[in-house]
């Protein structure tokens, strides 16, 4: 079975509406495979905008959301209203959120479960910190981020989740992983699918790699036999994104 190649772009906190219009331009022009799925995911305020100026080519992502549709919850976003906007897919448990917000894996899960319940595709985040892969514990950290989003799932829920491995070391750092590094842990994701979920779901889901991935390490990376793309920070502000797109053209 092959698994369509995925590339997200999570812009976090950055950009302006002169400079969301500047890369919409680029990518509303970009020539995009057709066996790819494209996602950008800028920040909140600018999630209806971005939708209505970017091609329906490519889908518009959230980069969190809460577990409830509406209520007394100050600051946060509910699925419905990203729905009504047109925003299909969201973020969640990225390691910026469990880093300063403290969010634990059993929230992310809840939140992840929520979404896809009220019809936003999901893509979960993990991924072990330099400590942690230096104490040999990066597959042990990772079965540990998964293990609450595979206890709150149903085996079809699985067809709207994609997981992004991001090993915090290599976030915004300039420190990629080497694609053995990358695919050692995506194998050990995929297996851990396999034997937690089922060998339908290891086979079938998407595992993303993030982690200063750019236009000139993307190709060696996607050719990984269990990476299926990416999320992209940095790079996907960039011109170069186009190029991340096509890492597998
Ligand atoms: O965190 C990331 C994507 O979610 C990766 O960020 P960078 O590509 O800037 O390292």
């Amino acid at each position: 079975m092959s698994r369509q190649f995925f590339v997200g772009g999570n812009w976090k906190m950055n950009g302006t509406t002169a400079s969301n219009e500047a890369l919409i331009e680029t990518l509303n022009g970009a020539e995009i495979p057709e066996d790819v799925d494209v996602v950008v995911a800028p920040p909140a305020i600018y999630l209806e905008s971005v939708r209505k100026a970017l091609s329906p080519r490519i889908a518009v992502s959230a980069q969190n959301c809460y577990h409830a549709q509406s209520g007394a919850f100050t600051g946060e976003l509910a699925p419905a209203m990203l729905a009504d906007l047109g925003i299909t897919w969201t973020l969640q448990g990225h390691s910026e959120r469990r880093e300063y917000f403290h969010e634990s894996s059993e929230f992310v899960a809840k939140k992840t479960k929520f979404a896809i319940e009220h019809g936003i595709k999901v893509i979960a985040c993990i991924g072990e910190k330099l400590a942690e892969r230096e104490d040999g514990t990066t597959f042990d950290v990772c079965a540990a981020q998964l293990a609450p989003i595979a206890e709150a799932l149903s085996a079809e829920q699985w067809a709207d989740v994609v997981i992004a491995y991001e090993p915090v070391w290599a976030i915004g750092t300039g420190k990629v992983a080497t694609p053995d590094q990358a695919q050692e842990v995506h194998a050990y994701i995929r297996a851990w699918l396999a034997e937690n979920v089922s060998a339908e779901v290891a086979e079938a889901t998407r595992i993303i790699y993030g982690g200063s991935v750019n236009g000139k390490n993307c190709n060696e990376l996607a050719g990984q036999p269990d990476i299926d793309g990416f999320l992209v920070g940095g790079a996907s502000l960039k011109p170069e994104f186009v190029n991340i797109i096509a890492a597998r053209a």
